[in-house]
């Protein structure tokens, strides 16, 4: 931990940066050398195909511009398409609409290093238990290079803090069980102070005032509209906002106000009443005023200015836009998320805590009803179904943190789609992270279910029948994450989860013998990719192989052995060691944690073009268009009219 002197003389290190880059712009400014991303887009059109023959225009041919130090707001009734344009300059749009028309960086088309784009989402998700100044620390530790010392990056998290009016509120818990935590309003600076860590030069913010009052809309606008004059690092700032009060109005230096994906107005808010007044022709309805609106924009003067704007910018030097920035590395991004994990969980009594006393009283609850289960005949069937449950329910109860397990997958979305770390480095902290909380459920109540019913003595047994409660929870818990990562909402998640592993449970190989098992599906392959058959086996040699017992089934023979039990009543697979079983369970361990990897970085995939990067766009040089496009009728006249090209994101 950094001490309060490193920090103050971070802080007063970022100050000092902060003052020379201001100095630094003003001085290029004399140069006539812009400083900033200058976003520009021309004809931009989104559809989304609806069916096999049709599809729907979301956005129509809008044309546009950001400059540096501009804060615009995008403003339009409900499904307009603000969020849609806002996504599509940002590179987000899902893919499964088609985009087409020119997005370009400081008129040409440029890669943006990641850390120079942010996008802040409507919702905050947040991880609740930890404190503002931790959720903000922790980030910087994911998003900064490990280049930067502790200190600095200490320094970043506060400044980023304080610019966002949040430093009463620093050690303040986000939310968490009963704790009152953080307003909505705070929340969402908390979210903006995140992205705003790598001080981008391009941000987004998708309605960050949506469900706020006026005066914490006021309040996040307001920290918004300052980022610039505080650091002057001539941000470009792009908001999407309904329904603002007249004070947040202000804030905005540029309006694009749409209407069903075409637009009413572009140019300077301060200017937006009158030219509205004066561009709807004596319209009285606010309907007629916007079809007027729409009908005469193409043809005005105000969209010729904005054409002639987008011209000059591409003819304007920007100098050369940041290619490449550090990121913290694998190995660091692994070990902060398993700490941040860490401590999520220590803090979220229902994670682990709450199952851990169940655990303790279900195992207190099978020491008594099995106490001293002794070594008669009798024993046998004890000893069996003991072992039956313990395998079979108290792994189950896993499925108790699926909750948990689904807030993980959705900080992780959203960290993730704005290039904070990798799906690896995820899957690395979710595993690491949990493995001192199972070692615990499984030597602790693991210790009363075994010593108080008097299962096989022997350091040996003890450790061997530990091992197999770990290995079961981590990989129900892995099973878990797999689901969580499929589903779109928990309770479908723990029907699922229940349904998967009600499965496995029965074609383990106990409540049908294995050689009872019908052959179809249950034979192959349920009965061997369930985790259960090697559980089971692996306890049940643990147990029974060595043990002697009372045999008042057949005449003339007093014992039998553990091994003739195991061979005959519960059929159990004698050719390998319990040992071959354990190391069986350990690589399922290893193979579901990689299959979740594989299924998070696949729909990843699926769901956006671009992770944290920015590419601009540009029909004739960057997107590639299939060998065989098929061009779907959208809108028809209006495409034939334009000769819009339809292009397909790879
Ligand atoms: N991937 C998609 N598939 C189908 N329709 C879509 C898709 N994305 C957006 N739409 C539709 O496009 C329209 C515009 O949506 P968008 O979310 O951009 O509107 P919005 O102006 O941001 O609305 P709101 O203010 O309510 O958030 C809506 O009718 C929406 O249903």
């Amino acid at each position: 931990m950094a001490n309060n002197l490193e920090i103050t003389a971070a802080l007063e290190m970022e100050r000092v940066n902060y003052n020379d880059n201001n100095n630094n712009n003003n001085n290029n400014h004399d140069k006539v050398v812009e400083e900033g991303v200058c976003l520009t887009w021309e004809d931009l059109w989104v559809t989304v195909s609806k069916g096999r023959s049709s599809s729907k225009a979301i956005l129509q041919g809008l044309t546009g511009h950001a400059k540096p130090g501009e804060l615009m707001a995008i403003m339009g009734p409900s499904g307009c398409g603000k969020s849609t344009l806002l996504d599509a300059l940002a590179g987000r749009l899902s893919s499964k609409t088609r985009q087409s028309g020119d997005i370009l960086i400081n008129g040409r088309k440029e890669t943006l290093a990641y850390g120079t784009l942010a996008y802040v989402t409507q919702d905050d998700t947040l991880i609740t238990t930890l404190t503002v100044s931790e959720a903000v620390y922790y980030s910087a530790q994911l998003q900064l290079p490990d280049s930067m010392s502790k200190s600095k990056k200490k320094g970043r998290a506060e400044m980023t803090i304080r610019e966002m009016g949040l430093q009463d509120a620093m050690n303040t818990r986000i939310g968490g069980w009963g704790c009152k935590g953080l307003s909505g309003g705070q929340k969402r600076r908390v979210s903006i102070c995140i992205e705003i860590l790598t001080h981008p030069k391009l941000l987004f913010l998708d309605e960050p005032t949506s469900g706020l009052d006026s005066a914490a809309s006021y309040h996040v606008m307001s920290g918004i509209a300052s980022l610039d004059q505080r650091d002057g690092s001539r941000r470009t700032i792009i908001a999407s906002i309904h329904q603002p009060s007249s004070e947040v109005f202000q804030l905005f230096s540029s309006l694009c106000l749409l209407s069903s994906g075409k637009t009413v107005y572009f140019g300077p808010a301060a200017r937006a009443n009158e030219d509205i007044e004066q561009g709807s022709g004596g319209a009285i309805s606010t309907e007629e005023v916007i079809n007027t609106l729409i009908k005469s924009y193409k043809a005005s003067e105000t969209y010729q200015q904005v054409r002639r704007e987008i011209a000059e910018i591409s003819k304007k030097d920007y100098g050369a836009v940041e290619k490449e920035r550090n990121h913290a590395s694998f190995l660091t991004q692994s070990v902060v998320l398993t700490r941040r994990s860490f401590i999520n969980m220590f803090r979220d009594l229902g994670y682990y805590w709450l199952r851990f006393a169940i655990y303790v009283a279900l195992s207190l609850g099978l020491g008594t009803l099995y106490l001293n289960v002794g070594f008669t005949n009798e024993s046998i069937q004890a000893r069996g179904s003991l072992i039956m449950f313990i395998v079979s329910f108290l792994t189950f109860m896993a499925i108790g943190g699926f909750p948990s397990f689904v807030e993980d997958m959705k900080v992780f979305e959203r960290e993730r789609l704005n290039g904070h770390y990798g799906a690896a480095a995820f899957m690395m902290g979710n595993t690491f992270s949990a493995v001192p909380y199972l070692l615990i459920i499984s030597v602790i109540p693991g210790s009363l279910a075994y010593f108080l019913p008097g299962l096989q003595e022997g350091t040996e047994h003890f450790f061997y029948f530990f091992c197999v409660i770990f290995a079961c929870m981590m990989l129900v818990e892995s099973l878990m994450m797999i689901i969580a990562s499929l589903v779109p909402n928990y309770l479908m998640g723990i029907m699922a989860g229940a349904g998967v592993q009600g499965l496995m449970i029965l074609g383990g190989g106990l409540f049908r013998l294995p050689g009872d098992l019908p052959k179809q599906f249950w034979r192959y392959p349920l009965h061997y990719i369930a985790f259960h058959r090697y559980a089971y086996q692996g306890m049940f040699k643990n147990e029974f192989e060595g043990l002697t017992f009372p045999n008042n089934q057949v005449e003339g023979r007093p014992t039998i052995s553990g091994e003739e039990i195991l061979r005959n009543t519960w059929q159990v697979n004698m050719g390998h060691s319990k040992w071959v079983d354990l190391g069986t369970l350990l690589g399922m361990i290893a193979f579901y944690r990689i299959l979740f990897l594989v299924i998070i970085k696949t729909s990843e995939k699926l769901k956006t073009v671009n992770l944290g990067k920015f590419m601009a766009i540009s029909p004739k040089q960057s997107i590639q268009v299939t060998e065989n496009p098929i061009v779907t009728p959208m809108h028809g006249d209006q495409i034939n009219n334009h000769q819009y090209k339809i292009i397909y994101i790879k």
